[in-house]
């Protein structure tokens, strides 16, 4: 009795001072924050979530290892293997001492994007993203996302994205390229396809592409017209900027750290030309912008209507190459690496695109248009199969923005809800969904565009998502198909033999902000 009334006058004297008392305070408001989740997780009927890895002490262990399988390019197999290892499709792990909720339910992921779109957010990629990107749809959430939504949906209604004919001079570049190696000599399409949607882009955001496609071993550059100093510069300046955001984003909350000077070099020379190209529009008359998009539209001179603030403009301009580009070489990239395994899948699209559309010589090319190229079915079967087994954003992250809960993953069968407090981190794993033998099959691993004829995988849902579902889906979704058919279309138009030099199976993956081949794509066309 003597002893227990020592240690209390100890810790009530312990609690007199201030930073006692602090301490005090932290330990109550703890107290009191558990059970008032805990009140709340039993009002929307969750349960425990079943699977818990603590991964090492608080997932550092875990963080390492990870960090080591990223740099071998098998961090996005390692992530889907998880999934199979613990037998559950929504579990929670530790990262570097961080609580994480992992996810592939698409009952999950619905939730997330759609049905509970205001449970969640962002959270910091707006800070992160903030010096290269400024405000702008990819990166604002809330009322700024919500504005920039409604003011730039209407520039991708389907009349803009039908404007096919402004690829054609880049496919024909890209061509000299590729006749650099004759007879299927070996080469890198990937790093091609990089310089070819920068140049795509560019043209059709800004109206002057930065033709980095363009260099002496096929054109004699000195004939480029150089607008302003900088110009050429752009293609790397954005590539080096987007790298360092990547490594602000998996730096978390010490994102700020990652600041130096080339970083901020890239961003100016970013700028620099966005600012250009943003000052010629405003100062044109309207006569003048209907005449330049005659050739093509161009997204700046139909923004200039809704906008003339020149830092607004700068910014989603930016952000939706950012979403754009890369993806889209993505898409082709890894289109190409399994075209070139699979010979008959090759012989097949062929057919398809050359009864449609001739080929050689006698390719109709006025005849490829969005219309025309929505109707090859085969080249869409490929094209999912591609966007299923190699999504461009193969997992994304959401921060709950209040106490919620999620509807599976929850109880001793993990099908009752589970709660996500505020401020939880959430990362969905679509690549994985699509890779899961549930939704698609033994064969799930395997590329094979002949499920997309049969009638299960056409009832897929939430269970096939490259590209995002409910209110932020992705803009850019036809604008990217049509390209990337077009791409396709025009190559094996052109080029009727493919071989692979790639022996290793599955690649190895490079995943940044958006996923590619850790090391290329080496193939040889003739
Ligand atoms: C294969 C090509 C593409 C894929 C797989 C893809 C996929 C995605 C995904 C998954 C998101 C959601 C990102 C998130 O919320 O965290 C997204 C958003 C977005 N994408 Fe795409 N994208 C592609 C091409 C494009 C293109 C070509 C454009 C524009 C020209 C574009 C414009 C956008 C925009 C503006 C957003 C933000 C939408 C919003 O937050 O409201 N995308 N895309």
């Amino acid at each position: 009795m003597v002893q227990v009334d020592i240690v209390k006058e100890k810790v009530l004297g312990y609690l007199q001072t201030w930073y006692g008392a602090l301490i005090g305070l932290y330990v109550l408001y703890s107290v009191l924050m558990r059970i008032s989740q805990h009140q709340k997780a039993k009002k929307l009927g969750c349960k425990p979530i079943r699977v818990v890895k603590s991964d090492g002490f608080y997932g550092f262990k875990l963080m390492r290892e990870v960090m080591k399988l990223k740099s071998e390019g098998k961090m996005v197999d390692y992530n889907n293997e998880r999934f199979i290892e613990f037998q559950a499709d929504t579990f929670l792990t530790y990262v570097a001492g961080r609580k994480f909720i992992t996810t592939r339910d698409p009952e999950n992921i619905k939730a997330v994007l759609a049905t509970q779109f205001n449970d969640f957010c962002l959270g910091i990629r707006h800070a992160q993203f903030l010096p290269l990107l400024g405000d702008g749809i990819f990166t604002l959430d809330g009322e700024g996302w919500k504005h920039s939504r409604a003011m730039l949906r209407p520039q991708f209604a389907r009349e803009q994205v039908a404007h096919v004919k402004s690829l054609e001079p880049h496919i024909q570049v890209l061509a000299r390229h590729i006749q650099k190696y004759p007879n299927g000599g070996k080469f890198d399409i990937q790093e091609l396809f990089f310089r070819l949607t920068v140049d795509s882009a560019t043209e059709f955001l800004f109206g002057q592409s930065v033709e980095s496609l363009k260099d002496e071993t096929v054109y004699d550059i000195s004939k480029l017209p150089e607008e302003f100093e900088g110009k050429r510069q752009f293609a790397y300046a954005f590539n080096t900027s987007q790298n360092y955001l990547a490594t602000r984003a998996i730096s978390s909350e010490f994102y700020f750290l990652i600041n130096n000077k080339e970083f901020k070099e890239c961003n100016a020379i970013v700028h620099k030309f966005a600012d250009f190209y943003v000052r010629k529009a405003l100062e044109a008359l309207p006569e003048e912008l209907a005449e330049k998009s005659r050739g093509g539209y161009i997204f700046l001179y139909e923004l200039v209507q809704q906008t003339r603030d020149p830092i607004v403009l700068r910014d989603q301009l930016l952000n939706i190459l950012l979403a754009g580009r890369d993806t889209t070489a993505g898409l082709l990239s890894f289109t190409f690496f399994e075209l070139s395994r699979n010979p008959q899948i090759w012989s097949k699209l062929k057919e398809e695109i050359y009864e449609k559309f001739g080929s050689g010589e006698d390719s109709r090319i006025e005849e490829i248009t969005f219309e025309s190229l929505k109707k090859c079915d085969y080249l869409k079967a490929v094209l999912n199969e591609v966007l299923r087994l190699y999504p461009s954003v193969p997992q994304n992250f959401r921060i709950a923005t209040k106490d919620t809960s999620l509807p599976k993953g929850g109880g001793p069968d993990g099908q009752s809800p589970i709660f996500v407090s505020k401020g939880q981190l959430l990362s969905y794993s679509v690549n994985a969904t699509h890779h899961n033998t549930a939704f698609y099959g033994k064969d799930a691993n395997d590329f094979r565009p002949e499920r997309w004829f049969e009638p299960e995988t056409r009832k897929l849902g939430w269970a096939f998502l490259p590209f995002n579902g409910g209110p932020r889906i992705c803009l850019g979704q036809q604008f990217a198909l049509t390209e990337a058919s077009y791409v396709v279309t025009r190559l094996l138009q052109m080029f009727p033999n493919i071989i692979s030099y790639d022996d290793e199976y599955p690649p190895r993956k490079n995943s940044q902000l958006t996923m590619c081949h850790q090391n290329g794509v080496f193939i040889g066309l003739d």
